[in-house]
């Protein structure tokens, strides 16, 4: 979704490396837009170049070629002061904090306006009391940095972001030391803001599976430098999506959304019906374990799974025997025993 206020743009924009006369290219001639109250996750295999587009679009490294635009003005001719009212960036590195404290590094946030000496009114006030809610941040205000762990430290620095106050929050990797919960709650929490405050959101991340559930645009960065953006659903219906992360021994299964390990599949086809939740936790043990699933006319072992008094049954028929076991290891170890016999 989009607000129809496109926030930042490139136009031609080729990001990379320089030494000396040689240069490295990472991605070339990008034209992309970061639309008002909109999250974008940013997707590669590890090397994409994910972190050098991020440095790029936060003016902490120079593009090779093209331009920038921030609130339609060239990010190079803005001075430093004014391009950090506009545009946020937090980065993967641990930061140097000494023995600041959680708060004084999300006061820091506020410099864009207040000066280095600058002293609070009481909207910086209200902004950095805003952030610490909204980053959840709250319990660990008064603690020194260098006694948060990782994820604690990440809050901090996403804290220090929000208080920063910009149209424009660029994030690389900013769910990277959280655990799962967290990790929700940080997408759902960024998604919401972007909503509400209008904002234009960037995030980069490895969660593919919280990317498709929250984003409302991926931008997925390929090891050959190609770049292609669009809707998750889009990406994942016309394979775009598993073809940036297509490697040997998994697949993408586009009915559940995830990547599935696949053993070497074996000759041995089994069909597999009945209640949907226990069919697709079924399907993916037998996957794993190197059964093919097939339709019942092809399949050399029937099964039928159910609950039944509010427990699963699966029922195995294996040329007209049939038998039946309580969970899947049991199933495993049938289907096998019948195999081998
Ligand atoms: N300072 C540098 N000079 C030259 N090449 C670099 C430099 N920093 C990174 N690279 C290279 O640029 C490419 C992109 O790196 P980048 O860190 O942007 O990838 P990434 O997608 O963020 O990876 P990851 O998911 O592993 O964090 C990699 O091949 C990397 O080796």
């Amino acid at each position: 979704m989009s607000g129809g206020i496109s926030l930042l743009e490139t136009r031609n924009l080729t990001i990379g490396y320089r030494s000396k006369k040689t240069f490295r290219v990472i991605s070339e001639n990008l034209n992309l837009d970061l639309w008002q109250g909109q999250l974008v996750c940013l997707l590669g295999s590890n090397g994409a170049g994910k972190s050098t587009l991020m440095r790029t679009l936060g003016g902490l490294q120079a593009p090779i070629h093209g331009e920038i635009y921030i609130a339609n003005q060239r990010i190079a001719q803005l001075k430093p002061a004014d391009l950090a009212r506009k545009l946020s960036l937090v980065l993967t590195e641990r930061i140097e904090a000494g023995n600041l404290t959680a708060r004084e590094v999300i006061t820091l946030g506020r410099t864009p306006y207040t000066g280095w000496l600058g002293t609070l009114n009481a909207l910086d006030e209200e902004k950095i009391s805003q952030a610490v809610t909204l980053a959840g941040a709250g319990k660990i205000i008064d603690r020194k940095m260098h006694q948060l762990s990782d994820g604690e430290r990440q809050k901090v620095m996403l804290a220090r972001a929000l208080a920063q106050d910009t149209d424009v929050i660029l994030l690389d990797e900013p769910t990277a030391h959280l655990d799962l919960p967290s990790r929700m709650e940080m997408m759902h929490l960024l998604h919401h803001l972007a909503r509400q405050t209008h904002k234009a959101i960037l995030l980069s991340t490895h969660e593919l599976d919280l990317a498709l559930q929250a984003a409302d645009k991926l931008w997925l960065m390929e090891k050959d430098g190609k770049l292609t953006t669009g809707m998750p659903e889009d990406l994942v219906l016309n394979g775009t999506f598993e073809a940036a992360f297509a490697r040997p021994g998994f697949f993408f299964d586009k009915s559940t959304g995830t990547f599935i390990i696949q053993s070497q599949p074996g000759n041995n086809s089994v069909s597999l019906s009945g209640e949907p939740n226990l069919v697709f936790w079924t399907g993916r043990a037998l996957q794993r374990e190197g059964f093919v699933i097939e339709g019942v006319q092809e399949a050399f072992c029937k099964i039928v799974v159910a609950e039944v008094n509010g427990i699963p049954v699966w029922e195995i028929n294996w040329n007209n025997n049939v038998s039946q076991t309580t969970n899947i290891e049991a199933l495993i170890k049938t289907i096998r025993f019948n195999v081998n016999a």
